[in-house]
């Protein structure tokens, strides 16, 4: 768990975090979002303790964390940013290994740790982790960095557009596997994005972040369907408007099949849009799909509003 209590951060004369609360649940997938320069950043690293807050308190599990070592906090806490920072003097493996072998890790757990994760995270061509960064592509070394970010198995994660500068595809395949690592191990992530349509495809919740507030925080079945205020309402309306453009695909081509939901069925011959509309009403972000009543499967709202129309 991590609360932030009270969080007050200025640079200068601006105030970056403005009497910031927020209680993020072990487990959860949270996602601040919101426009450049809304602090966002900056809210994260003060959990790892790379920005000290000036006033308020951060805590990990109700431990205020400037009474942590700071290297030990950090060891503790995956981190992996949109510039990606690897290691160039390091091969892939040895990159991904950093924080194990920091924690003295026997050998052979580390080797099948590595391997665990270049599969993890489709790295795993012939060679790969003897490969040095600057021959991969972009998109290869954010996958390198998302995987040293979670290499040790920290139970907290913390991620700074990590997908930032990719193309649509493989940041689609990216966020799903982060998204299916997250939910099978249970780590708590606090992602950050100025990507609406990351945001929902990813969080549990989202933070929608304003000039060094939170303006509101929720599902994002809430902040679609009951915005705060208007400044919400302005952020989500491009989200909006796509998932109106999907009157012409159907409920059965985009479900995913065997799996389960609960709530009212939508029928697999209905259109996306639809669907949208059910969830809208019955405040479910999933619902079973039937066909001639036989649930066949589940429609997930983070699938409509992650597919590029
Ligand atoms: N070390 C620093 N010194 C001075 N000002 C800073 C520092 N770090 C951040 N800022 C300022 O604080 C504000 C918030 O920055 P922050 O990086 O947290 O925003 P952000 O929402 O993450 O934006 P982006 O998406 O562009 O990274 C910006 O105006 C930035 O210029």
């Amino acid at each position: 768990m991590i609360e932030f209590d009270h969080v007050h951060k200025h640079f200068g004369r601006q105030v970056v975090i403005d009497d910031l609360s927020l209680r993020i649940e072990s487990g959860e997938f949270f996602v601040l979002v919101g426009p450049s320069g809304s602090g966002k950043s900056t809210l994260l690293r003060t959990v790892n303790r790379l920005v000290p807050v000036d006033a308020g308190q951060v805590r990990i599990d109700g431990e205020d964390v400037v009474t942590r070592d700071a290297e030990t906090l950090r060891r503790g806490i995956g981190y992996a940013i949109q510039s990606v920072g690897l290691f160039p003097h390091r091969t892939v493996a040895e990159n991904i290994a950093t924080v194990p072998r920091l924690l003295h890790w026997p050998p052979h757990e580390i080797r099948a740790r590595t391997a665990e994760l270049l599969a993890l995270l489709h790295l795993d061509e012939p060679g790969m982790g003897s490969r040095y960064p600057h021959t991969l592509s972009g998109g290869q070394q954010q996958r390198v960095g998302v995987a040293r970010a979670l290499a040790a198995r920290p139970r907290i994660v913390l991620m700074d557009e990590p997908f930032g500068a990719l193309d649509p595809l493989t940041r689609e395949s990216l966020q799903a596997s982060l998204k299916a690592i997250q939910r099978d191990t249970g780590t708590t992530i606090l992602f950050v994005t100025h990507d609406m349509d990351e945001a929902f495809g990813l969080g549990d919740r989202v933070g929608l972040m304003l000039d060094g507030g939170l303006v509101q925080v929720g599902s994002p079945l809430d902040l679609l369907h009951a915005p705060a205020d208007d400044r919400v309402r302005d952020f989500v309306g491009g989200t909006r408007a796509r998932l109106r453009e999907l009157a012409v695909r159907t409920v059965g081509d985009n479900m995913r099949r065997g799996e389960q939901a609960d709530g009212d069925p939508v029928d697999a011959e209905a259109s996306l849009q639809d669907a949208f509309g059910a969830m809208l009403t019955q405040g479910r972000d999933r619902l079973p799909v039937h066909v001639r009543g036989e649930r066949v499967g589940a429609i997930v709202l983070a699938d409509l509003v992650s597919r590029r129309a």
